[in-house]
């Protein structure tokens, strides 16, 4: 997928959230957008699936302008960029496997859907999705009984129940405890590597995006400030991205991932799932 993004603009009233932001992507790489809180992530991430409609520009996928799509071939774009949301956006008293079984919607009959009609290649799809992501035990259990992180797992077995080219996370570990973060963090990435999907993910945090990220963008006040590797990613760099002054330090835009003990790993895995 190659993706063209030229000048695009949000603007709330005389408030600019996002100002003429412009990159390419290219390739199926997992892309971090970083920023403090307010900097415009979410509001791009939800243009580029038209949940939000742009003021002006242009996103090209594959040549396509995605914003200008109606109707069903809008809907084909939606299904192709799955979302990842903070707060999971699961339907709490469902079980599990419904929720999964929800990414479908849209791509089915509303009659079929009403009427909680899967077919059984679907179920099996969807037990066999979260088979893959460690949490297949769940799959009756009410998705509100789950953990933080187990529950963002079966976010993104939703997002993968659509096999979607793109898996668009807009801060998907920010609600989590560091653990659960590493383990969504991890699921992203291998998702990412093993089946070559792009990841585009909104991160608060630097040392999540260096860790995970082939690519990071900055975004300061609407505008992309940093476009570059991991490694590219100085400290001036960060501080042109959060706007910090003298006292600016990482242990303040840090989840602190990769601190726990390998034991405590062991100890909580066993015990979480
Ligand atoms: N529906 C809206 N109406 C008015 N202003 C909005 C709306 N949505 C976002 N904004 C404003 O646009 C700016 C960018 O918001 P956005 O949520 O995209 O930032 P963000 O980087 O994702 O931050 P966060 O991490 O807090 O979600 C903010 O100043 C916000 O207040």
């Amino acid at each position: 997928m190659h993706l063209d993004v030229r000048n695009v603009s949000k603007r709330f009233g005389s408030k600019a959230a996002v100002e003429r932001m412009s990159f390419t992507l290219d390739g199926s790489g997992f892309v971090g957008i970083i920023g403090r809180s307010g900097a415009g992530k979410s509001t791009f991430l939800r243009m580029l699936n038209r949940l939000t409609d742009a003021t002006e520009g242009e996103i090209l996928a594959d040549g396509k302008d995605i914003l200008k799509l109606r109707g069903a071939e809008k809907r084909a774009w939606q299904s192709q960029c799955a979302m990842v949301f903070q707060q999971f956006n699961l339907v709490p008293r469902m079980d599990v496997a419904s929720n999964v079984l929800h990414g479908l919607l849209g791509r089915r009959p509303m009659m079929a859907t009403l009427f909680n009609l899967w077919s059984e290649d679907d179920i099996a799809r969807a037990l066999a999705i979260l088979d893959r992501l460690g949490i297949a035990e769940q799959a009756p259990k009410r998705a509100e009984a789950l953990s933080g992180g187990q529950q963002q797992r079966v976010a993104i077995a939703r997002a993968l129940m659509q096999d979607p080219e793109i898996i668009l996370a807009d801060e998907p570990i920010a609600s989590l405890d560091p653990m659960n973060a590493q383990i969504v963090m991890d699921t992203l990435k291998r998702i990412n590597v093993e089946d070559g999907r792009m990841v585009i993910a909104n991160l608060h945090t630097l040392d999540t995006a260096r860790r995970y990220c082939d690519r990071v963008i900055g975004m300061r006040d609407g505008r992309v400030v940093f476009d570059g590797t991991p490694e590219q990613l100085t400290r001036g760099a960060a501080r042109d991205i959060y706007g910090a002054d003298a006292s600016f330090s990482e242990s303040a835009t840090s989840t602190d991932l990769g601190a726990l003990q390998p034991d405590d790993q062991y100890a909580a895995a066993l015990l979480g799932d």
